[in-house]
């Protein structure tokens, strides 16, 4: 395999799949090579039913192998919200500031040890005339009272990691990539995918 494509628009993904992919030498393109191509609407109820939305409708489109990812934070105190919703928890714009403050007044006064999470991913496979196939990845942390650190997107300066004893956003693009929910789900579909999986339609 020598090129990919990521049915995504967001930058924050788009510059991990770079990073992970080109390390092993493929070539990434993503859905910002194309801006042509139209937003797909993101209707299921799952990260696994997004994910498969995206992969196969940018499939049909573009008649080659995609894969989707589809992701979010799901915080126990708030019933798993925002999950699915992650991208728009504080509405259509989309905007990663708004969306952790909503976060962060949603949880005021929850104590420490209420504030567990995790992230996940789900990665969606399509081929032409194939099955889809999906790979899943989590990642355990605590949600922060404030920000810290820059680095990284979305949740990632409220997303505290034990392992590490710091926010995902103080980690650096290398130490994200090897303990993240992105990077476990690239793992499993590594060690288990062929272009021959999903054989039948
Ligand atoms: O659908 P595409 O085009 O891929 O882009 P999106 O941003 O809409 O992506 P999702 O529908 O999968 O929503 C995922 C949201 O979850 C959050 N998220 C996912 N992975 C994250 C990560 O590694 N760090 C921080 N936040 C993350 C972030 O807010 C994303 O916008
Ligand atoms: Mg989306």
């Amino acid at each position: 395999m020598e090129e990919v494509i990521i049915a995504t628009k967001n930058s924050g993904k788009a510059k991990e799949f770079e990073r992970i992919f080109q390390a092993k030498g493929i070539q990434v393109k993503t859905l910002l090579d194309f801006p042509e191509i139209e937003d797909v609407e993101e209707t299921g109820t799952t990260f696994e039913e997004n994910a498969k939305i995206k992969s196969e409708t940018i499939a049909n489109l573009l008649g080659k192998m995609v894969i989707a990812d589809d992701s979010g934070l799901e915080i126990d105190a708030l019933d798993g919200r925002p999950g699915v919703y992650s991208a728009r928890y504080a509405g259509q714009q989309k905007n990663d500031e708004d969306n952790i403050d909503k976060v962060l007044t949603e949880l005021k006064g929850i104590p420490n040890n209420e504030r567990t999470g995790r992230f996940r991913c789900v990665l969606a496979v399509s081929q032409p005339g194939k099955k889809t196939v999906t790979f899943a990845g989590a990642c355990e942390g605590l949600i922060l009272t404030e920000r810290r650190g820059t680095n990284g997107f979305g949740y990632d300066p409220i997303f505290f990691v034990e392992a590490k004893q710091k926010a995902m956003a103080e980690l650096n693009p290398e130490e994200k990539n090897k303990i993240s929910h992105r990077a476990m789900a690239i793992k499993k579909l590594e060690e288990n995918f062929t272009p021959n999986n999903g054989a039948e339609s």
